[in-house]
């Protein structure tokens, strides 16, 4: 039994042995991992300890270097800022008020910002504000605090009369605008009554409606887009400024929806308003508004409202702005009627007609006129002074900056004293003309015949013109400009300043001219021909009132201030423009179709020098100077263009014609070629003498014998005797008795000065030489070119009662009268012929058919004193 119990004994204490051994073992495996797990965690402690300390010293270097970072751009935002507000606010929208004063932009410059007060941040730049053409304000403050300077700027920083204000303020009637009374009397500032706001509204919202209809008229999204494209601003802006304390609390659901249309729509058509109310409310992408320490625009930056502007400086601007108001619009701008860019000068086509500028109308835009098909021709009329020449100045500019050269060729004629039209030729002073002209006739009032000239002119060319499109089958300008797209066919258009004068008189010249202007107006229409006349004088556009049919051509009218008949009957529209005003109607002046310009200054040659400049720059290397015609000009024969050929032909003086042409006597071998001057202005005459002498002298060989009994023709005579180096005689009975049978192998001219007060005293055989010398001299080569003081003079010379005239083809008559040459003229009683100073009216049987007008020559500088040869080159011919 004992073994059992040894047994277990033995078996449990060894059991608890090994529980004994075993749980040694785990009491110490769990110390081992306890002292692990213990310096794990310290390490770990230790480890998170150090990081913190890292991290913490990283964020405060980056904290540093972002906080230097701000400070910096801070600091240059806020400099950038104040450069901006420099930039954008400049003169008076920015000025501190202590050297503040009115500083305009100039015309379509878009305005500003307006400095409100300053930005609370380091070195206080500005804060500004938007108004006209940029927002509506709503004003959420204090309105006199912000509202005078607000409006003073804007008031300074535009032309008078431009910002019309209106002001509806039913708790003060007015009174924190006070300051701006000043401009109530001038229109530009009105106080509605606490009833008044719905009216007030209302006219707002119509006067939008009308902007957008007719100023805008679909062409441009809004006023700042055509003041910028056109550089002209034909409406005010309008600041309605709405004060209530109550915001918008009281008013109609009407009102308010006004109001909302007003915000919404205003901006464009420069409507804005100035409301004091709710930001919260009244809000829309035009809306900026302002609070006491706070703009909309301004982000987080508290704003300091600027100190109101003096009471003395309110008031005195807008005195000052009321007056320069009250004195009227600044005048339209010339450079309003040239195209904006200069690359677009030249670039019309003339094809269908020439459209063009000539003044602004009352909504501000331009109002262009065309000549064309319809209305082909124009009628300018106006008293006096009432700026017909400024007008016509304006049209030529607009008109030739838009065309080129190949577009468009112009012939201007003024019929009375002055050189209106001179300018646009070659000057002494200034070598510049204008490319398209082709013709300027000034100072014409005596010299009709040039009008005529340039009406026979037209003719030709209307001829060519109709024969080209007869070929190219064309029926008007603009086929056969298609047709021939390599031909030059400019349309023409021919301006007659003072018309009336060439229609005067009542004779051959006036019924000459009235036939030309009526065939040139009914056909011209066609062929691109344009006739533009005008006239003060109500005479004269009546003398063409009764020729309905001519007339009715002119369907453009243009009637200044106080212009009578230009118009219809019943239009008198002309009585109530203003000053640089005028009527402009296409439609033959039915007043339905009146139109009203204001018309730039455009005589000012500081405004027109500058175009004549640039388009003169860029004329085509081919283009002429155009001829100047200048009645008070005596053309000197040094400047005459000699005739080339085998006939020794004198030149006589100038024509009165289109082109710089003489008089010309060919002297052939034929019965006849003689010339007999007559009448008794004695430097004319030797002029006339002269001039033939040199002239043949020049053409090559010839002799020439002198003959001068007039003590005061003698000088002259001496005079061209040294330049020609030739013989002066002192007897006429020897001359005749000399060249009695003579033959000539060279030209041989006889130059007789005031002859009759020799040929009187002639025995009957010096006498018969005489006749003999006129009669068969030219075919010996021996031409007489003698002077005779009257008529009856030559005729005694020629045989008396029965003088026979064929020795004389040719007759240069001075001061004697139409009916006195009736004997030498194929016109029965004598041509229509009144005397006049330096102008002789010349006829040549052999070529003529009516006598012309011509201009002796001046020969002073042609001939010499000291006998040297003929001075000046001989011209190609
Ligand atoms: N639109 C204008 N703006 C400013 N000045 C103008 C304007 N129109 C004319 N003038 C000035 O008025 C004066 C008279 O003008 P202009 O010579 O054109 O008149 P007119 O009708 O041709 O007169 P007249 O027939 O007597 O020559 C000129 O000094 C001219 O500079």
């Amino acid at each position: 039994m004992a073994g059992w119990r040894t047994v277990l004994a033995d078996t449990v204490s060894r059991d608890l042995a090994t529980a004994r051994d075993a749980a040694r073992a785990l009491r110490e495996h769990a110390q081992a991992t306890a002292a692990y797990a213990t310096e794990t965690a310290r390490r770990t402690l230790e480890a998170g300890r150090d990081e913190q300390a890292r991290l913490a010293a990283e964020h405060r270097d980056r904290t540093t270097a972002l906080e230097d970072q701000t400070a910096q751009a801070t600091a240059s935002t806020l400099a950038r800022l104040a450069a901006l507000a420099k930039e954008y606010a400049p003169g008076a929208a920015g000025d501190a008020w202590a050297d503040w004063h009115p500083t305009t932009h100039g015309r379509g410059v878009a305005p500003g910002l307006l400095r409100i007060g300053v930005l609370d941040a380091p070195g206080e730049p500005p804060a500004l504000a938007p108004l006209l053409d940029r927002a509506h304000l709503v004003c959420a403050t204090d309105p006199g605090a912000l509202l005078p300077g607000i409006l003073l700027r804007a008031l300074g920083t535009t032309p008078p009369g431009s910002v019309q204000l209106t002001v509806y303020d039913p708790e003060r009637l007015g009174g924190s605008l006070a300051g701006l009374a000043p401009l109530a009397p001038a229109g530009l500032l009105s106080f509605v009554g606490p009833n008044g706001l719905s009216d007030m509204l209302d006219e707002l919202v119509e006067q939008i409606r009308r902007i957008n209809e007719t100023v805008l008229a679909g062409e441009y999204h809004s006023l700042l887009e055509l003041a910028e494209k056109t550089g002209r601003r034909p409406e005010p802006w309008r600041v309605a400024v709405l004060l209530d304390d109550n915001g918008q609390d009281d008013w109609t659901a009407k009102q308010r929806a006004q109001l909302a249309r007003i915000l919404r729509t205003g901006v464009a058509c420069g409507v804005h308003v100035i409301v004091q109310g709710d930001p919260g409310e009244l809000t829309g992408p035009d809306v900026e508004s302002v609070t006491a320490t706070g703009t909309s625009m301004t982000a987080d930056f508290a704003v300091r409202l600027d100190p109101p502007p003096p009471a003395t400086l309110v008031t005195g601007t807008c005195r000052t702005i009321a007056e320069r108001f009250a004195a009227g619009p600044d005048p339209a701008v010339f450079g309003d009627l040239l195209p904006a860019d200069d690359g677009e000068l030249w670039t019309h086509s003339s094809a269908a007609g020439l459209t063009a500028p000539i003044g602004e109308g009352a909504e501000g835009r331009l109002i262009e006129v065309t000549l064309g098909d319809n209305p082909p021709h124009a009628l300018i009329g106006g008293p006096s002074g009432a700026g017909k020449t400024n007008l016509l100045y304006a049209w030529i500019g607009a008109l030739t900056a838009r065309y080129g050269p190949d577009e468009l060729a112009l012939y201007l004629l003024d019929f009375k004293e002055g050189v209106s039209f001179a300018r646009f030729a070659r000057g002494r002073r200034d070598p510049s003309w204008l490319p398209h002209v082709r013709l300027v006739g000034v100072n014409i009032n005596d010299d009709r015949e040039f009008g005529l000239a340039l009406l026979r002119h037209l003719r030709d060319e209307l001829r060519r013109r109709a024969e080209a499109a007869k070929r190219h089958e064309a029926t008007k300008l603009e086929e056969l400009r298609h047709q021939d797209p390599g031909g030059r066919w400019p349309r023409i258009v021919a301006i007659i300043d003072e018309f009336q004068v060439l229609l005067d008189g009542r004779d051959q010249v006036s019924n000459e001219a009235v036939g030309l202007l009526e065939d040139l107006a009914r056909r011209g229409r066609s062929q691109g021909i344009h006739l533009v006349l005008a006239s003060q004088d109500v005479a004269g556009i009546e003398a063409l009132w009764g020729r309905p049919a001519l007339v009715a051509q002119f369907t453009l009218r243009v009637a200044l201030p106080k212009a009578r008949r230009i118009l219809a009957e019943t239009n008198t529209a002309a009585d109530e423009i203003p000053r640089y005003h005028a009527v402009v109607n296409s439609d033959s002046g039915v007043t339905s179709a009146n139109r009203v310009v204001r018309v730039p200054d455009a005589s000012n040659r500081s405004a027109w020098d500058p175009l004549q400049q640039r388009l003169w720059r860029q004329r085509p290397a081919d283009n002429d100077e155009p001829r100047l015609f200048d009645g008070d000009h005596v053309p000197s024969l040094t400047d005459a263009v000699d005739v080339g050929g085998t006939v020794p032909t004198a030149l006589l003086g100038q024509t009165i014609d289109v082109s710089t042409g003489s008089a010309r006597l060919r002297l052939t071998r034929t019965v006849g070629r003689n010339l007999a001057i007559l009448g008794t202005r004695t430097q004319e005459a030797c002029d006339i003498l002269a001039s033939a002498a040199i002239s043949v002298a020049r053409q090559g060989e010839a002799r020439f014998t002198i003959f001068c009994p007039d003590p005061d023709a003698r000088p002259a005579a001496d005079r061209l005797a040294l330049t020609l180096g030739a013989e002066m005689r002192e007897s006429l009975a020897e001359v005749l008795g000399d060249l009695s049978g003579a033959e000539s192998g060279v030209p041989h001219l006889v130059l007789l000065y005031a002859v009759d007060a020799a040929s009187g005293g002639l025995d009957a055989l010096a006498k018969e030489r005489f006749r003999q010398l006129l009669l068969t001299g030219p075919e010996r080569r021996i031409h007489t070119l003698g002077w005779w003081r009257s008529v009856p003079r030559l005729r005694e010379d020629l045989g008396g009662f029965a003088a026979r005239f064929d020795s004389i083809d040719a007759w240069l008559a001075l001061d004697v009268h139409g009916p006195e040459l009736a004997p030498l003229s194929p016109i029965p009683g004598g041509p229509p012929w009144y005397p006049r100073p330096r102008r002789g009216l010349f006829f040549d049987r052999a070529v003529h058919r009516h006598p012309e007008v011509v201009i002796p020559y001046d020969t002073a500088a042609a001939t010499s004193p000291h006998g040297s040869m003929l001075l000046g080159e001989p011209h190609a011919g």
